[in-house]
């Protein structure tokens, strides 16, 4: 059988490096497109399917996006999909601090694939949800919010995981594999 051709929109290097290590030998043939897709405001779900769309709509072909959403129990789920402003404005330990007053620094990294089969359609959403909760910066800071998100029962920080533990266990694990058992499934 012949590998199944994906192509995965999305600015973000680092994204890409890992989700062609989670997928390793699986039947697919990742080809990745540079592409830095407009994003508009709402739930996580609705970022992550008008991104999908917009995306389709400039390759005018089927394509897959990702988004990733960190999300603070305190906040009611903000930042969300607008971490990489927070990042930006306020760093990691500005995101710390932001935290403090509050009675729980409890969070949850979340990762929401979407699948087009191309312009007009509508995408499929396959997510992935892992606990931990916001501490000081620890680990190397390779990627974004590694550094202050440790994973519920690990105490380690994502950025002191191995590139196979955080690989193995994370927001974007969990979503990869939904949305490859629904390719093997419905896209044979
Ligand atoms: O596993 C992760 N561990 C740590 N940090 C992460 C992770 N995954 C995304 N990040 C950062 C990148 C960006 O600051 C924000 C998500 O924003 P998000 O719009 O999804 O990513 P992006 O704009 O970099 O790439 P894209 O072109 O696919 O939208 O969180
Ligand atoms: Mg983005």
């Amino acid at each position: 059988m012949s590998p199944h051709k994906l192509t995965f929109v999305t600015g973000n290097r680092m994204k890409l490096q890992e989700v062609r290590a989670i997928l390793g030998n699986a039947d697919i043939d990742l080809v990745s497109k540079e592409l830095d897709v407009p994003e508009i405001q709402g739930t996580t779900e609705e970022v992550a399917r008008e991104k999908c769309r917009r995306a389709a709509e400039l390759l005018q072909g089927p394509c897959i996006t990702e988004d990733t959403a960190l999300c603070f129990e305190a906040l009611n789920g903000l930042p969300g999909p607008y971490i990489k402003f927070f990042i930006k404005e306020l760093g990691l330990d500005g995101l710390n601090t932001l935290l403090q007053g509050f009675p729980t620094n409890n969070a949850w990294a979340l990762c929401t694939f979407a699948y087009s089969d191309g312009p007009g359609t509508e995408p499929i959403i396959f997510e992935g949800r892992v606990n931990g909760r916001i501490v000081p910066p620890r680990g190397a800071e390779k990627f974004g919010w590694n550094p202050i998100f440790e994973v519920e029962g690990t105490g380690k920080t994502f950025a002191e995981m191995t590139e196979e533990e955080k690989n193995s266990c994370s927001h974007r694990y969990r979503a990869v594999n939904m949305l490859t058992a629904f390719l093997r499934k419905h896209k044979p």
